[in-house]
């Protein structure tokens, strides 16, 4: 038997699909013969018979450039047993999560919380873990029903690991089809899910409640920060939820909550502003070496997802394969046979996975684990900092012009461009360096979003 640790974390594995590919090449034929009828029939018709002949030609590109993409689909498999058989829990390294979102009407605080939900309760260290969510909308509801959800997954957490819950965004958990307990499962887990039922069912009212305008906000406490301010037009606003002091692996992770700086007439970037801020602002409180980024209305449907990531990115034999793990998109409650395709299947499973068959997927936007050294600029041939950053420090010229003017931040960035994995504490110094990182005029005069994003 092969000795485990020389096993790959990862493979790749080609998928054939030869009806599909025949179906396509009859596709291609037919339109390539109605183009070679247009053609030789052309004296014969008027201008309308050009348009049609034009439409034809851009849709036979259109189909060759597709089939092309789809022309080696591969799927990479990954093996988190081997990664936990090689390294000890307590040796995976750290991530930092960032969920978006940027208006509680249009992306509702109950949805927002169950992405937060379903990551915090990942199957993977939570001393390992920090969750971030940027707030663009500035809302006192996001930030209010977060501080509750917060509580809940004291509870949630360790039922979902007790019990090895698969789908842990709690909506999702407790909806009708799961609602029948089968015949092996204990009284103690019918108890125990009884009251984790009825504590989500309470912190779905409060936030109903919330909503509809009753908000139990005590403005003198921590919502003070929300009054008078408008939406577009305030300072930065960071605030710890929950702080996993005791640094204990079962528990929940950091939540913090972040609403970065927002002035009339200086451009946001939308979310890809809000990215940047997360970065600056995550790297300053836990300057993790791993970052997974996720939509607001996406949720973790896998509780092993860090695993999956970290065969694929730590599983080839140097680092500068894979910069980044892109998880794919799946909805759900879609028509039957997805009439209009709404479910992207074809984009995801067949167009996805051709374009991984070429290089490797695209960035898609969400269910994205990045590297946070490859963020910073560093090249993904160069895995020595040497060449691109030759004087890693705070202080430096070259750094400071680059990351921009918070020496706290440069510190920092220095450590994560050298491979330093190490967690830091967060302390009450890092979150006032992070208020500033989070300015809209940080970025002016820097290589955010140029050679830094
Ligand atoms: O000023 C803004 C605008 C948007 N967002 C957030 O950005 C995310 C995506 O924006 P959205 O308008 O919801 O984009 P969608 O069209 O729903 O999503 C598509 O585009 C996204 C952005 O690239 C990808 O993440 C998704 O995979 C892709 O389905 C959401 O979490 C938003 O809350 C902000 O944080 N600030
Ligand atoms: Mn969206």
């Amino acid at each position: 038997m092969a000795n485990q640790n020389s096993l790959p974390l990862h493979e790749r594995i080609e998928l054939r699909y030869t009806l599909h590919k025949v179906i396509e090449f009859i596709i291609l034929f037919l339109l390539l013969s109605l183009l070679v009828h247009r053609l030789l029939s052309f004296n014969n018709h008027g201008f309308a018979w050009l348009i049609a002949f034009l439409c034809e030609l851009s849709f036979t590109l259109n189909w060759v450039i597709t089939i092309s993409n789809k022309w080696n689909i591969v799927e990479y498999k990954t093996y988190p047993d081997r990664l936990l058989q090689r390294v000890s829990k307590h040796e995976l390294p750290p991530v930092d999560m960032f969920v978006t979102t940027a208006d509680s009407k249009l992306e509702p605080p109950i949805i927002t919380i169950n992405t937060v939900l379903s990551l915090l309760a990942v199957d993977y260290p939570t001393n390992k873990l920090a969750c971030y969510v940027s707030d663009d909308g500035c809302s006192p509801l996001t930030f209010y029903s977060l501080s509750e959800a917060s509580k809940f997954a004291k509870l949630w957490v360790p039922f979902c690991k007790k019990y090895n819950v698969q789908v842990r965004a709690p909506f999702r958990y407790f909806s009708n089809n799961n609602a029948t307990f089968s015949s092996n499962d204990s009284s103690e887990f019918k108890q125990e899910w009884t009251l984790l039922k009825d504590e989500y069912e309470q912190l779905s009212l409060k936030i109903e409640d919330a909503v509809g305008n009753s908000i139990p906000f005590d403005v003198s406490q921590d919502f003070a920060v929300f009054s008078n301010i408008e939406r577009n037009n305030h300072p930065t606003i960071i605030k710890v939820l929950w702080e996993n002091k005791e640094d204990v692996s079962d528990g929940p992770p950091h939540l913090i909550y972040i609403s970065r700086e927002k002035r009339p007439k200086h451009p946001h970037h939308s979310k890809a502003g809000a990215m940047n801020v997360l970065t600056r602002v995550s790297g300053l409180m836990t300057n993790a070496p791993f970052m997974l980024n996720v939509d607001c209305d996406m949720f973790v449907n896998n509780p092993n997802i860090m695993l999956h990531a970290m065969c694929t990115l730590l599983g080839s034999e140097n680092e500068t394969k894979n910069a980044f793990a892109q998880f794919p998109q799946i909805f759900y409650d879609g028509l039957k046979d997805d009439p209009f395709g709404n479910q992207m299947v074809v984009l995801w499973k067949f167009v996805g996975h051709g374009i991984a068959g070429i290089q490797g997927p695209t960035y898609a936007g969400t269910g994205c684990v990045h590297r946070r050294k490859v963020i910073y600029g560093l090249s993904p041939t160069d895995t020595k900092t040497g060449e691109r950053y030759p004087n890693i420090g705070s202080g430096n010229v070259e750094m400071l012009k680059t990351f921009g003017t918070s020496e706290e931040f440069t510190k920092s960035a220095g450590d994560a461009l050298q491979g330093n994995t190490e967690r830091e504490n967060m302390s009450s110094k890092s979150v006032e360096a992070a208020h500033r990182v989070g300015e809209c005029e940080y970025e002016y005069g820097t290589n955010w979003g140029i050679k830094v994003h």
